[in-house]
């Protein structure tokens, strides 16, 4: 096998699906019962419902015999990408590794690759980005990523991998950038989320994806990254997409949060850690976050959205 995919959630599931289009592919999940049901059931009943696994793809709950290909893809949430990396270093150590992941590590405030260069300094690492639900990539519906590595061979090779008739990949070098996108959109779809669900309107929600974007942009040149990749598929293109779709599970919460409804905190919402992660950063760094730090104290309840809206409209009043 070319590629294998690690985690069996809705994104791995869905990107195994596409990429055995092109011939097979490994799909590894840590519960074991979770892969003998998918091997016999060839669905993903928790995550994927309804979507049947090609015959290219196989399932295994060995690690030892998913590591084998040359391209793993990392598909585990943000915040479990050291966990996986550190427990698996002897397998992983000198791979190709594809962070699928969008966030900020809550405790350092690195992104993907550099969880992946500090816990792995033999491992060549990259990064698949941009807008694209999973049920979306699973159905074989029309859908094109950002596939970010620093090495621009190894960048074109993966481009050549990884993308299907279906998912159609550009590369940058800009792995910063492409990390810095997508996880601050997250940040602003929970905000889009609550603002809509708190009945707040249209009109409020551009506003926050517009004074957002110039958010991304703020942190994200900070930190080196170019402005082009702001623009392109993982930074303004997954913004788009993520505050604007009830798919999305950061806008969900967001909805929640607005209508004053619980959430299930088992559902995997990157934007919470992720805004905590930033808003500590933005300080550090001296960098005006409004909104990153509104949306930290709503995830917290530690601010009402009435509040939330009247302390973002009363800031001083300022150039665009
Ligand atoms: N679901 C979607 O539409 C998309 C998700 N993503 C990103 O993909 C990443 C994963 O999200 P989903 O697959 O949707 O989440 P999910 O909640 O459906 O799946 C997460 C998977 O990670 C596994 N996992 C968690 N901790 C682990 C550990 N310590 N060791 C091994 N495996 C572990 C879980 O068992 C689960 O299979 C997130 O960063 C998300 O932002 C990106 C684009 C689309
Ligand atoms: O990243 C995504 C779309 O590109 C998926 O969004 P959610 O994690 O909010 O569901």
């Amino acid at each position: 096998m070319s590629v294998s995919v690690l985690g069996a959630g809705a994104f791995g599931t869905a990107l195994a699906i596409s990429l055995a289009s092109n011939g097979p592919v490994n799909l590894w999940a840590r519960n074991q019962d979770l892969a003998s049901d998918m091997q016999t059931t060839r669905v993903n009943k928790c995550r994927l419902p309804g979507v049947v696994l090609p015959d290219d793809l196989t399932i295994t709950s060995d690690l030892n015999a998913a590591v084998d290909s040359r391209i793993l893809l990392l598909a585990v949430p943000m915040q479990k990408l050291r966990t996986v990396l550190e427990q698996n270093s002897q397998s992983l150590r000198d791979k190709t590794l594809v962070a699928c992941c969008k966030g900020i590590e809550l405790n350092t405030g690195l992104g993907p690759i550099s969880v992946i260069r500090e816990s792995l300094p033999d491992a060549r690492p990259a990064l698949l980005t941009g807008p694209s639900f999973a049920a979306d990539i699973a159905r074989g519906l029309p859908t094109a990523l950002t596939l970010a590595c620093e090495d621009a061979n190894l960048g074109k090779v993966l481009q050549q991998q990884l993308t299907t008739t279906n998912l159609r990949l550009y590369r940058t070098t800009d792995t910063i950038g492409a990390e810095q996108g997508g996880a601050l959109k997250n940040i602003m779809a929970i905000a889009c989320g609550a603002v809509i669900g708190a009945g707040l309107g249209d009109s409020a929600r551009a506003a926050l994806m517009t004074r957002g974007y110039a958010e991304i942009q703020r942190m994200a040149m900070a930190c080196g990254a170019r402005p082009e990749t702001l623009a392109g598929l993982s930074g303004f293109g997954d913004l788009t997409l993520t505050c604007s779709s009830d798919l999305s599970r950061n806008y969900q919460l967001g909805l929640a949060i607005g209508r004053g409804e619980t959430f299930d905190p088992s559902v995997t919402v990157e934007g919470a850690a992720t805004a905590r992660a930033a808003a500590a950063k933005a300080d550090e760094m001296k960098i005006d976050m409004p909104i990153t730090q509104t949306v930290t104290n709503l995830v917290s309840q530690r601010l009402t959205i009435a509040d939330a809206a009247a302390q973002l409209l009363a800031r001083p009043l300022k150039e665009e």
